[in-house]
């Protein structure tokens, strides 16, 4: 195999590994390392960011070397995300390629933190090490699985994907508002995978007022459960919600009414109160992405009935559009967005299609704009 094969080999490896920490890292992007001896094949240590103030992926890996015995001495270090060169809540990981001997770092993907971006590989080099780039189909993808975590650093706001379940004919639910079920288990389960990624899941009060939903992530394996989240002008949340059942994660309120009776035994629910400005007589929601932004959250997932969907897709605030289509027809019932009328079809808000794949029977569609 020819060298530069052998790189894209590892750092495909390196990829396989980060996605472990999905569900797992955030708010740290998720990151994997490969540690591969001089003879530029053997494997011999493999690691991945873990929970936020743990180990980031090179340490991981270089600990799996020590624990498998071995040197790490001239080896490559193949990373997904450019090592970070700072003090935060762990020291540089650079000072540990360093500190460890590694000759060479091949990295896929600059850091977008500000406090890293492109001095990770300059100390590298400084420390004479070959501090390298991995192809560009691998860069592609290393972002693509920090997709959250780059617009936080570049945007100063979470990506924001909304999730929606619809029938053939563009249903969210029928018209008395009974929504459950219109897509399968199988894409029910999916769509679990993707609340998984998240930093929080969030909907609005018409939402809770008619499924009483957990918005939790139950059907995949994860380590730890992204916020809750609700819109909720007046409060009109009911405390007994099943969001509120023990065990369950955090609750954030955005509302206008924090100061009410309502607001009282809500909080002795163990919601969290976050009073918001209003545009139109409801909550604004650019200070809801901003109050998650401070929060950390790369990754928002919405799901939203009609209402509140229009709002955050005319506000131009969606990025990805995460659409289960299932083969039913449902006749009169909800849209999937209460939108304006337009005076036009130039004016339409146009889509690309991303990602299309079947899931059980029904489609996965994921759009971008
Ligand atoms: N198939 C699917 O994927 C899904 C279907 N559904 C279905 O949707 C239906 C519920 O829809 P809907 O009532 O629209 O629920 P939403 O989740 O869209 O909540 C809407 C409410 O959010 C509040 N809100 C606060 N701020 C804003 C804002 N800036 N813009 C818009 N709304 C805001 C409003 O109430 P207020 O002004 O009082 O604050 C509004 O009535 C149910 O039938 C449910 O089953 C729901 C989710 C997903
Ligand atoms: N009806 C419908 C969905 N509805 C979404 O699932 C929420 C319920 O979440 P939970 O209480 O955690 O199970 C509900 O409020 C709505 O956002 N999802 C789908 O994948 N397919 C469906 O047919």
């Amino acid at each position: 195999m020819h060298a530069a094969d052998l790189d894209a080999l590892h750092l495909g490896q390196a990829l396989a590994l980060a996605r472990h920490a999905i569900g797992l890292s955030e708010p740290n992007p998720r990151v994997g390392c490969v540690l591969v001896a001089p003879d530029g094949r053997q494997v011999i240590g493999e690691g991945f960011t873990q929970q936020a103030g743990g180990p980031h992926a090179e340490v991981m890996a270089l600990r799996d070397a020590q624990t498998r015995a071995q040197s790490t001495r001239g080896a490559t270090a193949y990373v997904t995300l450019e090592p970070c060169a700072h003090h935060g809540r762990t020291p540089p990981c650079c000072d540990a390629l360093v500190a460890a001997g590694v000759a060479r770092v091949v990295a896929a993907v600059g850091d977008p933190n500000p406090l890293v971006n492109g001095q990770g590989m300059a100390r590298l080099a400084a420390a004479g090490i070959r501090a390298e780039w991995g192809p560009a189909e691998l860069a592609e993808q290393a972002r693509e699985l920090n997709i959250g975590f780059f617009s936080r650093m570049q945007r100063g706001r979470p990506w924001v994907r909304m999730k929606m379940a619809s029938s053939l004919d563009g249903r969210t639910a029928l018209a008395d508002g009974r929504s459950q079920w219109i897509t399968g288990a199988a894409a029910r389960a999916d769509g679990h995978a993707w609340r998984a990624r998240a930093g929080v899941v969030l909907c609005g009060v018409g939402t809770v007022l008619a499924d009483d939903p957990r918005l939790d992530v139950r059907e995949v394996a994860i380590a730890r459960q992204p916020l809750r989240a609700i819109v909720d002008t007046r409060l009109q949340t009911p405390p007994q919600a099943r969001l509120f059942a023990a065990g369950g994660s955090p609750v954030r309120l955005y509302t206008a009414s924090a100061d009410s009776a309502a607001a009282q035994a809500l909080r002795e629910r163990g919601a969290t109160l976050v009073p918001c400005p209003l545009v139109d007589g409801r909550i604004d929601l650019a200070a809801v992405l901003a109050d998650l932004h401070a929060l950390a959250c790369n990754e928002l997932h919405l799901e939203c009935g009609p209402t509140l969907a229009g709002a955050w897709l005319q506000g131009g605030w969606v990025d990805e559009l995460l659409l289960y289509q299932a083969p039913v027809l449902l006749g009169p019932g909800r849209p999937l967005a209460q939108l304006a009328a337009l005076p036009g079809l130039d004016t339409a808000m146009r889509w690309r299609f991303h990602e299309l794949t079947r899931v059980g029977d029904d489609l996965r569609l994921r759009l971008r704009r």
